[in-house]
């Protein structure tokens, strides 16, 4: 077996470790010469190299690791580039979501003007990764799951068509976990998904077993009651309590169309009103990860690297992340498997916009992904679809033109967001935040 460079774009992120442990779990299925970090900010990055030099000489000491933030170092000579960054880092993500919150508006991540936020951000930070690996690895392959996926994927597809770049979302490998769990099946990958929409932004249409059994009645019957919560009492103690409310909000976004199964970051565009009244104007998701997940996996990666052994530390495989490993695998084996991706509609969602980027199976091999015909989807959601793709684009053009009239409009267009009055007060707030990250816009 052909042994793959690999490059994590993004080294310094809290998903690192995990994903190094699950990297080096599948080497039989994925065998890796050489590991590589990058990340533009060096001691952020260092303090997750340092142990995973650790964890990599005790697991796989055969494996060539280093971590650098001099781009011709990183890019050269890799098959693979795993992307996961995030621009701004989490002091951004927390005015992303807290500028909104003040004006009555969702606070979120990849959603409403945070998400919007975010991408203005995103968008020259990926195009920056693309232009590196294209220019010292021109044969490479970029999985991107940096957010805002949908903006990053719309940006790519308009200014750099010809990339060999692969955006992926774990939102729906998480569901379906949890719907596997809900039919008592070993492994989601005894479903057969039929699924569409935009990043962030999906329905499941169709889901069967390996036999052709038709899931939806037994899954529909649970999320009616449970929404996406699987075990009432081990959810609520073993899950963050804001996650464990996605999941069971999925019951309300259920009820609106109980033909199809939700993604459950609709409840941000469907019901803002609730999340808003759920929301700490004064301690977000941001806070809660940085307090959380951030000060775990760095205080635990500061000890591994002190002992020079990661013997007692709580770092885990991230298990979830195994699609990752999938896709890398799809590429380099041809193996045909059946995958979510975020890909040019180009005619798969009959009724729908062929340029815009849509999240939806495809069978990926050594030539990329091939999408699948979805046909013609419904009223209700090409109509949402059709707004929230609209707001994408004009993100995308906003910074491409450098124009605020562009981006004021995306934010007026999102379902989140009532009026082109609140829409400019967050914009004007938001452009004071991001001025060292955003271009300038006329
Ligand atoms: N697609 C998905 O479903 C999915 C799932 C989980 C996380 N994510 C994304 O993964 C990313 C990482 O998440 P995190 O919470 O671990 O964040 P994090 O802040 O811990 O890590 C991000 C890293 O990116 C680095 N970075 C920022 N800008 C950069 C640039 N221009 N060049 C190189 N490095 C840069 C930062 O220094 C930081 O070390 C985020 O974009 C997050 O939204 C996506
Ligand atoms: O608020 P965060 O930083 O914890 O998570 C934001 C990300 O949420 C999704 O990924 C989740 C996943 O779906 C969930 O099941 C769990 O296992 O954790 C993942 C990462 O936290 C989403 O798909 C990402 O795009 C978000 O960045
Ligand atoms: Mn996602």
């Amino acid at each position: 077996m052909k042994k793959y460079s690999v490059l994590v774009a993004g080294g310094g992120s809290t998903f690192t470790p995990g994903i190094v442990l699950m990297l080096l779990d599948n080497l039989d299925k994925f065998p890796i010469k050489e590991l590589k970090f990058y990340d533009n900010d060096a001691a952020r990055q260092e303090t997750i190299g340092k142990a995973c030099a650790v964890l990599i000489k005790e697991r796989a000491p055969e494996v060539v690791f280093s971590y650098t933030t001099d781009p011709r170092e990183a890019f050269s000579g890799v098959d693979f580039v795993m992307a996961h960054i995030r621009v701004g880092k989490y002091p951004m993500r927390e005015l992303d979501e807290k500028i909104p919150l003040k004006y009555g508006v969702v606070g979120q991540e990849t959603c409403g003007p945070g998400g919007i936020a975010y991408g203005m951000r995103s968008i020259g930070g990926v195009l920056e990764l693309v232009d590196y690996m294209e220019k010292y690895s021109p044969n490479a392959w970029m999985l991107n799951y940096s957010n805002p996926a949908a903006i990053v994927a719309e940006a790519t597809r308009s200014m750099r068509p010809n990339s060999k770049i692969l955006n992926i979302c774990d939102m729906p490998v998480g569901i379906e976990v949890r719907m596997a769990e809900i039919l008592g099946l070993e492994s989601r990958k005894e479903m057969t998904v039929k699924y569409y929409g935009l990043n962030h932004f999906g329905w499941y249409s169709d889901i069967r077993d390996q036999a052709g059994n038709d899931l939806m009645p037994k899954l529909k019957e649970h999320v009616a009651k449970y929404g996406y919560v699987v075990h009432k009492d081990i959810d609520s103690q073993h899950v963050e309590p804001s996650w464990n409310d996605t999941f069971a909000k999925a019951k309300d976004v259920f009820a609106l169309d109980t033909n199809t199964l939700p993604n459950t970051y609709l409840k941000y565009y469907l019901f803002p009103d609730y999340v808003v009244e759920h929301s700490d104007k004064e301690y977000t998701r941001a806070n809660e990860v940085m307090d959380g997940r951030e000060k775990h996996v760095f205080g635990e990666c500061r000890k591994i690297a002190e002992k020079g052994s990661s013997a007692g530390a709580s770092l885990h495989i991230d298990e979830h992340a195994s699609y990752i490993v999938d896709l890398a695998r799809a590429i380099a084996y041809n193996t045909k498997e059946r995958m979510l991706l975020i890909v040019p509609n180009q005619g798969s969602v009959s009724n729908f916009d062929p340029t815009a980027m849509v999240e939806i199976p495809c069978l990926v091999g050594n030539t990329g992904p091939e999408p699948m015909q979805i046909g013609k989807i419904p009223q209700f959601q090409l109509g949402l679809m059709n707004q929230q793709v609209a707001v994408e684009k004009l993100v995308v053009e906003a910074w491409m033109e450098k124009s605020y009239t562009k981006l004021w409009q995306a934010i007026t267009l999102s379902k989140t967001v009532p009026s082109a009055s609140v829409a400019k007060a967050i914009l004007d707030d938001l452009i004071a935040a991001n001025k060292d990250y955003w271009p300038e816009l006329n």
